[in-house]
């Protein structure tokens, strides 16, 4: 009932246990506080809480317009939602290095177990395109460095995101991630990787965990867990899989209902009122007070 009540600092640990661990850990994108439920009654071991999916879900393409506030504030409604560790995607993290310190706490306040921050330029874009800049190796460091520093839980998670691969090619990812490393990095998140073995390569590069992100549409193609587990990846995400999968069957929903004047034909392919209500925990809240929520089940519908 209500939220989670594993709090932030054991998320914290249990997601660096699940690191260390040698098994690949899998973060789907939740969409929605919701959706979190949904990853983790699944068996998954976290969620990933997209910026791409923040800004689209707010009508927004992900360009860096989203505020520290709005991304703390909707990632905190999602973390709270879950038993699991969360980590949020914080872009390049909101500034200069001294709001870097300052998005850090905030994201500590907010329950997440780690962020990422990558060195691109602002205005930023979706790794997975052309024309990407990066900043320079000092002005990349100092952004670690600054969240390194920060926090005040010594088990929340800094990953070092590096958009450098597309700009500069795999040697200077190399380089750039045993930077960033050095500056306090607990882990790397090498962008827009092409193959296996740029993966491979990354891998031997660094001691840290080091994350594959398998976004559909992309410069990646979409390896499995086996494929990434076989080149030693610590941790996956599915960041914009669940939204798009969502929009899609919306879009189709609609079209059904201009098509046929009844949503009838799509009933099949909806979460039912049971298991959204089962979701939701309805029957505990029913528990609490049979007075005011003398909610039941009707049938299987
Ligand atoms: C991981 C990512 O940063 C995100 O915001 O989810 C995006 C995903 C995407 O746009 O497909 C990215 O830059 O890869
Ligand atoms: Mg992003």
């Amino acid at each position: 009932m209500l939220y989670s009540s594993v709090t932030p600092e054991a998320k914290r640990i249990a997601f660096r246990e699940g690191l260390a661990s040698g098994t690949l850990q899998q973060f789907p994108g939740a969409f929605n506080p919701l959706s979190a439920r949904l990853i983790e009654e699944k068996g998954f071991d976290g969620v990933y809480i997209s910026g791409a999916v923040l800004a689209n879900d707010l009508g927004l393409p992900d360009i860096g317009l989203t505020t520290l506030t709005e991304v703390a504030t909707r990632a905190g409604q999602i973390a709270r939602m879950t038993d699991l560790p969360a980590i949020v995607d914080a872009d390049t993290g909101f500034g200069e290095p001294m709001n870097v310190a300052r998005s850090i706490q905030e994201l500590e306040n907010a329950g997440l177990a780690g962020c990422h921050i990558e060195d691109q330029f602002n205005p930023k874009r979706c790794g997975h395109l052309d024309g990407k800049n990066v900043v320079d190796l000092d002005t990349a460091t100092k952004r670690i460095r600054a969240a390194a520093d920060a926090r005040r839980d010594p088990n929340f998670l800094i990953m070092a995101r590096t958009d450098i691969r597309a700009v500069d090619g795999l040697e200077a990812a190399q380089d750039r991630a045993r930077a960033l490393v050095d500056a306090g990095a607990d882990a790397i998140f090498p962008e827009a990787m092409k193959t296996l073995e740029e993966f491979a390569a990354m891998r031997d590069a660094v001691d840290v965990p080091i994350l594959a992100n398998m976004t559909e549409f992309g410069k990646s193609e979409l390896f499995s867990y086996d494929e990434l587990a076989s080149v030693g990846v610590n941790m996956v995400i599915y960041p914009v899989t669940l939204l798009r999968s969502a929009m899609g069957a919306a879009e189709r929903t609609l079209e059904t209902i201009k098509a046929k004047g009844t949503q009838q034909d799509d009933v099949p392919n909806m979460l039912t009122r049971a298991r959204l209500y089962d979701l939701v925990d309805y029957e505990a809240y029913n528990r609490f007070d049979t007075s005011v929520f003398n909610f039941q089940v009707p049938g299987k519908h």
